[in-house]
């Protein structure tokens, strides 16, 4: 499996602001790039956190990759992952309708009813007492047969994914503008690393947009 995590942040290390709603801080080219590492994808995975303030599709934007990726004997878009401890996922969110498989990994914890309501839209993936065991349920992702991994956010799960040492690369697009906030979201939340810090080593450095996309290695 390889696990790319890719996210746009302001120039102060913001993905929105501390109101969490959707923020644009991609333009249109970076917003391609997107789009092509998505199709490139097996499945995007995003935190509860991400679905409860975006409600994204998380599917592939450009038609004509679509159309590819059925001639390469793919599905239309990539699977979706949803990491939700208590499913809370709405039943009527996006990324549950039938434009692409959906997974939704919770833990043992989560209400059966919420549970029962949304097996007919979803594969669950249960893992974890309270939180989602991240190493176990991308372990069931992977016998599923998902290998290319795009991780799209939030703070929470990112941290969570670098602590488990599960993230072999890091795109950033840091944009043009500046979000500030005590309580936004950055784009390694969680409880903080106070040592060990996981090390990065620069692959690649793009002008895109009004901005710059960073990418590094993960090194554990
Ligand atoms: N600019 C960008 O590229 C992006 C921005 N965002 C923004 O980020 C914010 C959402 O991010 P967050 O609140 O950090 O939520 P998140 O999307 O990271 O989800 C975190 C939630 O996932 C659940 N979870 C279950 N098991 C977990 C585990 N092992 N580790 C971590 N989380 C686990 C918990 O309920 C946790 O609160 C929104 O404001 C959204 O707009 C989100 C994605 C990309
Ligand atoms: N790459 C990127 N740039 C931004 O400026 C963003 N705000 C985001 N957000 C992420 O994209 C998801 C929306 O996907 P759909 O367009 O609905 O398919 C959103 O949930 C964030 O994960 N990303």
């Amino acid at each position: 499996m390889h696990v790319v995590v890719n996210a746009a942040m302001s120039a102060d290390g913001k993905l929105s602001s501390r109101r969490r709603e959707q923020v644009t801080i991609s333009g249109d080219e970076d917003f391609e790039r997107v789009d092509r590492l998505r199709a490139e994808s097996d499945a995007v995975v995003v935190g509860i956190g991400t679905v409860l303030a975006d409600d994204p599709r998380l599917t592939v934007k450009d038609s004509g990759r679509r159309e590819q990726r059925l001639e390469n004997g793919q599905t239309a878009n990539p699977a979706r992952v949803v990491v939700d401890s208590k499913a809370r996922t709405p039943p009527d969110a996006r990324v549950v309708d039938d434009e692409a498989e959906t997974y939704l990994c919770v833990s043992e914890n989560a209400p059966v009813e919420r549970r029962m309501d949304l097996s007919n839209q979803a594969t669950l993936v249960t893992a974890g007492d309270d939180r989602v065991d991240l190493l176990r349920a991308f372990a069931t992702l992977q016998q599923h047969g998902l290998e290319q991994i795009m991780v799209e956010g939030g703070g929470e799960l990112i941290f969570s994914l670098l602590d488990d040492g599960l993230v072999d690369e890091l795109t950033v697009f840091v944009g043009p503008q500046l979000i500030g906030g005590r309580d936004a979201p950055t784009l390694t939340d969680g409880d903080g690393f106070v040592e060990n810090y996981p090390e990065l080593s620069l692959e690649g450095l793009e002008e895109l947009d009004d901005g710059v996309v960073l990418s590094w290695a993960v090194q554990y």
